[in-house]
């Protein structure tokens, strides 16, 4: 392999062309910054108001008036700060673009090994036949099948994923071959055939779908029953006699199988490609995906030993048999690519609906905000859709020299998935993928880039791999709550990108982290201010300068400009403005439930009360759950925590709206000058009532099984009612 390092960096001396571009913005950028600081002097304004206001003369400020005016400032100088912060995102983007030619006719087929990881975890949620297209389409990348292996991490230790997988492989031979025949995409099976646009319409198509279609229904037929059929544990023999008779998801040996060998059968041109489930044992802790993705380091490493890695979530199949190409590109530039550590492609979905009813896409942050972290060092790694090198992930340090890995098979390769194997040894510390972290491929990256390393965002026009969004607010919030609390802990560890990084990775980048390391604390600010303010209204105390007052402008210029570059950046990245207002409530409900969550997590974790554990999102619905999802009617259905304190918001910014309301029209004589000394809370309350439509008919006014369930419904009503009566009497 030392060899073939030296092949790769110096052999093509001569050509000195890149392999890649990067692009930054000028004109538009300096526009937007004026903006920027328009705004910023416009909130310094908001913060002097608070600071110059409370001194003036008037008799109704008591003590617990200047208390909540206190808090005021305090919230506002942090979403200022906050802001500010934010802006580094949009400082100094660039863009990439490869030029796979010059990467083909200087490298035609020699090019480094690819060991692609594919990881699941659960047969029932993430559905083998699902798993499978996600492995079928990587192993027809446009990739020499010599250079290239498949990996699938089975952390559920199942045999239906087993059997999928064995089916899978025998079905490669006719798959691959046909998607590089016809040059067919996406090389996703089964997103193939679904899509009546793009398919071929001729016979050796037709005798592919078929053929499909027949391993589909033994897949998911075995599935359902949740039973291999007597003839595969006979056929695939050699793999199902390594589980033992006793064997569960959490407790049994490790099970290795190689089921196509590229390395020795050289007369089909079909990938390698592995099932691993490594050992597991209630008394060893499995550290989730990362623990799987060490197993996986290890293991490959004794197989086909890929220079380079792909790692990939089970449900995001490769959409652009390009983006191995593309990614090395990136990696294999001989000037700038050097320094690069992991070429990071962005989480794009194939079951989103139209107006993106869950902000599952997070357009923006794919857009706009990951391009500027890569103008800023690099973007973080997010466990899927990433290319890297095997060296940098193992523990490599930038500058130092490339390791040969020799391959020598052993018969020990099962030994390196064992429980013990990295007790008293660096894995999960200093080598490979980071422990003890929720979100174990963000610190994993940020690890990298301290050692030196930056990484790339490459977004081609075809998306290069497509995931599974989910489906109903509760999985939502749940991910979200794990992503924030995962962030989080980044900040309070010892990975900190506020004192670790500092020195090894660039300012801007430091900020870039704090958005994301920040979302959990940020939900307290959110939620104390939109309380404030209905609160503050439902007792006529007014929060806000008065409409006409010239200090009134700051507000509303912040207000206005922030909320109207943000719809335009969302339309710009081709969403639309029902998704924009979606995603406004989102935003809402993300910071009132998700992101506290995972901060009380985060402190009570700190203190060594509670555990932080990875909860797997699903990727499949029912079908009822679905229609609705397609129809884009909110999805509540379950009791959840976060639920009854969604509900109970909703219902208190309701009732708090509404007794302002009522007010008005009782005192119409008044009411000119309330609306003057209360009009922006009255149109912050009144926008919260808006944006929590939804919510209120899921909890008033639907009748179907996707409907808040009544217990949460009354207990909302319950704790909100009795909130606003002990106010109102206060
Ligand atoms: O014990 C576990 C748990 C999960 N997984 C796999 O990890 C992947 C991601 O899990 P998912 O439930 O889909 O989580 P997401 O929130 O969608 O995942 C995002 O966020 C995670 C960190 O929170 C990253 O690990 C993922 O790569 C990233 O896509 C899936 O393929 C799982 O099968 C395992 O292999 N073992
Ligand atoms: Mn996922």
């Amino acid at each position: 392999m030392a060899k073939e390092a030296d092949r790769f960096s110096s052999a093509h001396e001569g050509d000195r062309e890149p392999l890649f571009a990067t692009r930054r913005r000028t004109g538009g950028l300096i526009a937007f910054r004026f903006f920027a600081a328009s705004v910023f002097g416009c909130i310094c304004c908001i913060w002097l108001y608070r600071v110059v206001e409370p001194l003036e003369k008037d008799e109704n400020r008591t003590g617990f008036f200047r208390l909540i005016w206190l808090v005021m400032l305090i919230l506002e100088i942090w979403f200022g700060l906050y802001w500010l912060v934010v802006q580094s995102l949009r400082w100094n983007p660039v863009w990439r673009s490869t030029f796979t030619d010059r990467l083909s006719r200087r490298y035609g087929d020699d090019l480094p090994r690819l060991d692609v990881f594919v990881c699941t975890a659960d047969p029932v949620i993430e559905p083998p036949l699902m798993v499978v297209n996600t492995v079928l389409s990587v192993m027809a990348l446009d990739y020499p099948p010599e250079k290239l292996a498949v990996y699938l991490s089975d952390d559920g230790g199942s045999q239906l994923t087993f059997y999928a997988l064995a089916e899978a492989a025998e079905f490669a031979k006719t798959w691959v071959p046909f998607c590089k025949k016809f040059d067919v995409e996406p090389r996703s099976p089964g997103a193939y055939f679904s899509s009546k646009s793009n398919v071929l319409d001729s016979a050796a198509a037709a005798e592919v779908a078929e053929l499909y279609r027949e391993m589909a229904t033994r897949i998911e037929t075995a599935t359902k029953l949740r039973r291999v059929p007597e003839e595969a544990l006979f056929k695939y023999g050699e793999g199902f006699s390594q589980w033992d008779s006793d064997a569960t998801q959490r407790n049994h040996a490790t099970i290795l199988q190689i089921l196509i060998d590229g390395r020795k059968d050289n007369t089909i041109a079909i990938p390698t490609l592995v099932y691993l489930s490594r050992e597991k044992r209630p008394e060893h802790h499995h550290h989730y995906k990362a623990g799987s993705m060490n197993a996986l380091l290890r293991v490959s490493s004794k197989i086909t030993c890929g220079r380079i890695i792909l790692n990939l979530d089970c449900d995001m199949y490769a959409n652009n048999s390009k983006s191995a190409l593309e990614a090395l590109c990136i990696l294999l530039d001989e000037k700038e690519g050097k320094e690069i550590a992991f070429v990071q492609f962005p989480q794009f979905y194939d079951n989103l609906t139209r107006n993106d009813l869950y902000g599952s896409m997070m357009r923006v942050i794919a857009d706009v905000e990951f391009n500027g972290l890569d103008g800023n060092g690099g973007p973080l790694y997010i466990g899927t859709g990433c290319f890297h090198r095997r060296d940098v992930i193992c523990g490599r340090k930038y500058g130092e020299e490339e390791q040969s890995d020799e391959i020598v098979e052993a018969e020990k390769t099962k030994s390196l998935a064992s429980c013990i194997y990295e007790k008293g040894s660096e894995w999960g510390k200093e080598m490979g993928v980071k422990y003890g972290c929720p979100v174990e491929d963000v610190i994993t990256g940020l690890a990298i880039q301290c050692r030196g390393w930056k990484s790339a965002y490459l977004t081609p026009k075809k998306e290069a791999f497509l995931g599974v969004a989910p489906t109903n607010l509760h999985q939502m919030l749940v991910q979200q709550k794990r992503w924030s609390e995962g962030d989080f802990q980044i900040l309070l560890s010892e990975y900190s990108p506020v004192w670790y990084a500092q020195g090894k990775i660039s300012f801007g980048l430091i900020l870039g982290y704090c958005c994301y390391c920040l979302w959990a604390p940020s939900s307290v600010p959110v939620l104390l201010y939109s309380l404030l303010t209905s609160l503050c209204l439902f007792k006529g105390i007014p929060l806000f300068p008065k409409v006409w007052s010239s200090w009134f402008i700051p507000f509303g210029y912040v207000t206005l400009a922030v909320n109207a570059y943000s719809l335009a950046e969302f339309l710009w990245c081709g969403g639309t403005l029902r998704g924009w207002w979606n995603e406004q409530r989102m935003w809402l409900y993300r910071r009132t439930s998700s992101f506290l969550f995972g901060f009380m997590d985060t402190i009570l974790k700190k203190f060594g009360v509670s555990e932080s554990a990875f909860v797997i999102t699903a990727k499949v619905a029912e079908e009822e759950a679905a229609e609705r999802y397609e129809k884009e009617v909110m999805e509540f259905g379950v009791e959840s925590p976060m639920f009854l304190l969604l509900g109970t918001l909703g219902m208190l910014n309701l009732f708090c709206f509404a007794a302002a309301v009522m007010r008005l029209m009782m005192n119409s004589r008044e009411a000119g000058g309330d609306v003057q000394k209360m009009g922006m809370q009255f149109v912050i309350t009144g926008l919260l009532v808006v944006i929590n439509w939804p919510l209120y008919e899921g909890m008033l006014l639907r009748k179907d099984k996707g409907k808040m369930p009544r217990t949460v419904t009354v207990k909302a009503f319950v704790l909100a009612l009795s909130a606003c009566t002990c106010i109102a009497l206060s």
